[in-house]
């Protein structure tokens, strides 16, 4: 028997708007100064503001559910400044909610180990790279026994098109298990969008790869030398958050790697590829670790069986594994 997700895809896009809304307000204030000091204040607001708002959404519409997300509330209550900040752009959005009210939306998503059916979060999704301006994302993906099945994941800041400098940006992506991956407007109305796919590409040769702009993030030099070998020429698209997942599953990368770096030992967590992956596959793409398995959340809130991720349009996964010569 198929399972209906319509309430949970309208849910679950309406709250990711919703969130970005108030993530490009605080974005749109940031000060460059605020950069060179290296001060973090501008992305913990939105980070928070986020968090709460879509699980307040969730909590409305399903409150039997779970939430595993980033953040929690504990740093923040102790951070009166940061916490009257943070309620401040939330009340833009829904008037009259107070500091408390909003530590216990975010708390809601402190679900904090793997169940049968629930929510994951990231409210913000490369945060490197929203300090910066660059591309980030929100992702929210609902998870039933251990498998991503609606994803929704905006991109604030993604052009509708790569090569076009003038192309509208702020794109949500949007994936229910067996039914496709559609492409919608952030800052539209519509809620159905276009259908994308893949790149049709059968070879990896002259094909573009993808991976973090942050190069403690993944091996960069790895995955210059795989797509090498693949026979890739093109410069690495370098962007930071799921984005990289969302401009596979649109064509405009054939492959997404995110390699260990040599002596390092970082577990993902599931929220940086639950919504990611769901949108690639339904793209008619294919997500796996660097040793070629599926990935595991049934251990969440970390991907303990899995180590590294590629993604590639579908066409030529193998190839790309082995070019990797992991073992
Ligand atoms: N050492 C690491 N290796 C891989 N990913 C990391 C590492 N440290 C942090 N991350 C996570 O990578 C994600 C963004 O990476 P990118 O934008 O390069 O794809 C973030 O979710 C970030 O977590 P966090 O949100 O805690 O900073
Ligand atoms: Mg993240
Ligand atoms: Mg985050
Ligand atoms: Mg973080």
């Amino acid at each position: 028997m198929s399972t209906s997700y319509d309430r949970e895809r309208e849910v679950a896009l309406h709250a990711v708007r919703k969130a970005a809304t108030l993530c490009q307000a605080v974005q749109s204030q940031i000060d460059p100064s605020v950069i060179e000091k290296e001060d973090r204040t501008p992305v913990t607001v939105a980070d928070f503001g986020s968090q709460a708002l879509i699980c307040n959404a969730l909590r409305e519409a399903f409150p039997d559910d779970p939430i595993i997300a980033e953040e929690d509330s504990s740093a923040l209550r102790k951070n009166q400044g940061v916490l009257l900040q943070v309620t401040q752009q939330v009340q833009q959005i829904r008037s009259g909610v107070t500091p408390n009210t909003v530590c216990s939306w975010i708390d809601k998503g402190n679900a904090g180990e793997y169940s049968d059916r629930f929510w994951t979060l990231d409210p913000i999704d490369g945060t490197k790279g929203f300090v910066r301006g660059d591309q980030y994302a929100i992702a929210l993906a609902l998870v039933v026994d251990g498998v991503p099945q609606v994803a929704a994941l905006a991109c604030p800041n993604l052009p509708a098109d790569l090569d076009d400098d003038d192309a509208p940006t702020g794109q949500a992506f949007i994936a229910v298990r067996g039914d496709g991956a559609y492409q919608v407007s952030l800052n539209g109305e519509d809620d159905s969008g276009t259908r994308i796919h893949t790149s049709d590409a059968e070879t990896p040769a002259n094909g573009r790869f993808t991976d973090s702009f942050v190069s403690a993030h993944s091996a960069h030099d790895m995955a210059k030398e795989t797509g090498q070998r693949l026979g890739i020429t093109a410069d690495p698209i370098r962007m930071d958050s799921q984005a990289k997942y969302a401009i596979v599953a649109r064509g405009d990368a054939e492959i997404y790697f995110r390699l260990p770096r040599p002596g390092t030992n970082y577990t993902e967590k599931i929220w940086d590829h639950a919504a990611g992956m769901l949108v690639v596959e339904m793209a008619g793409g294919t997500v796996t670790d660097v040793n070629g398995d599926p990935l595991d959340f049934t251990h969440a809130p970390l991907l303990t069986e899995n180590t590294g991720i590629v993604a590639t349009n579908g066409h030529f996964h193998d190839q790309v594994l082995d070019a990797l010569e992991m073992d």
